[in-house]
């Protein structure tokens, strides 16, 4: 067990996390405040007493919040996505940053074939059929994987987890990463932008959201594949807008998608434009979507927390 001074014990959870968080975190000698519940407002008033802060994203970790936290050396990402947090100024003032993405890989891989296959397969939409006494079976003739050229783009936790998963369909991947490089493997081809539009079938995003990646799928980029293509969206909603999913579904570029993330995803927010065009996107039948739980699994949710404790434990001693 690490043993830390009185003052540099305390650590503050704001975010529903699975219970096996509290026990972990006393087990290595932090004094833990899991307060799911709190709102932003008392976040600021009480930040400056705590040693760590363990987060899922409900609380965007910007400068008005982290210049209130002057005691703050530590961050837990209970998961993967890191876009609401001020990396550089977690950089400059030395506050290391952990987050859990191992713990979450595979429930993505696994959710974005099953998005697939049920796409593929019109099971959403024949269910619906069956349970209203409709028998379609020529409307319903499913796609095969076999065979297909499956393009990756982000090569990291999620990518690779989702290739490893496409292992066995006999499917062509491609993987394109902008700043990763030696990552391919006899199945698995490393390949430039030019190639992933030249030659995918199925197109799964798994790049984070960052200022380059915001609005990464413009309708000129969707222009440059020459096939139609299936896409999957689990990684952020802000990489591709509705209304150019909308404009490349008509124009025939994206001919199926599986969205577990949106643009916007609190529903009573949206602009008089994000909902005529979320309308026509749910009023298409080869669109699946599910509300971001592609990560989202009874498993995953604990071992988040386990990896998330294993790093803080590794880190925090250096
Ligand atoms: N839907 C969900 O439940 C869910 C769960 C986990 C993660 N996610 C999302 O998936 C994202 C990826 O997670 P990860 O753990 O694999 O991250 P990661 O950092 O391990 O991998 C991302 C990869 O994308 C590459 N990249 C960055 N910008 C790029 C660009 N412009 N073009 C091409 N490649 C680029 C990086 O080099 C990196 O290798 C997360 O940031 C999060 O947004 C969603
Ligand atoms: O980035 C992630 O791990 C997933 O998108 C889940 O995010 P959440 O913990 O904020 O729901």
């Amino acid at each position: 067990m690490t043993q830390f001074p009185e003052d540099l014990k305390k650590v503050l959870i704001i975010d529903e996390m699975h219970l096996s968080i509290i026990p972990l975190f006393e087990e290595e000698g932090f004094v833990v405040d899991y307060r799911p519940e709190i709102k932003r407002p008392e976040i600021l008033e009480i930040i400056q007493d705590y040693f760590g802060l363990l987060i899922r994203s409900k609380t965007p970790i910007n400068r008005e919040l982290l210049t209130k936290a002057k005691k703050l050396r530590f961050i837990g990402r209970a998961g993967a996505g890191l876009d609401k947090i001020d990396l550089e100024y977690l950089d400059q003032n030395n506050i290391k940053l952990f987050h859990a993405a191992e713990g979450n890989m595979d429930a993505v891989g696994e959710h974005a074939i099953g998005g697939l296959l049920a796409l593929f397969n019109h099971i959403n939409k024949a269910d619906q059929e069956v349970r209203r006494g409709v028998w379609k079976r020529e409307e319903n003739r499913g796609e095969e994987l076999k065979g297909k050229t499956v393009g990756i783009i982000g090569y990291g936790n999620m990518g690779s987890a989702f290739a490893k998963k496409l292992l066995g369909f006999e499917v062509n991947i491609l993987a394109y990463d902008k700043y990763k490089s030696h990552f391919g493997s006899g199945v698995i081809k490393e390949v430039t932008l030019e190639d992933i539009f030249a030659e995918t079938d199925v197109l799964s995003l798994h790049v984070p959201l960052t200022a380059e990646t915001n609005n990464l799928m413009t309708p000129e980029f969707l222009k440059r594949f020459k096939k139609p293509i299936y896409l999957i969206n689990t990684a952020r909603g802000e990489i591709v807008s509705f209304a150019t999913l909308n404009q490349a579904f008509d124009a025939g570029i994206i001919k199926g998608a599986v969205l577990d993330v949106l643009e916007n995803e609190k529903f009573q927010t949206f602009s008089l434009e994000q909902q005529r065009e979320f309308d026509l996107l749910a009023a298409r039948e080869n669109v699946i979507f599910s509300p971001h739980i592609a990560g989202w699994t009874f498993q995953s949710y604990e071992r988040i927390n386990e990896v998330l404790a294993q790093k803080i434990r590794e880190g925090i001693s250096n």
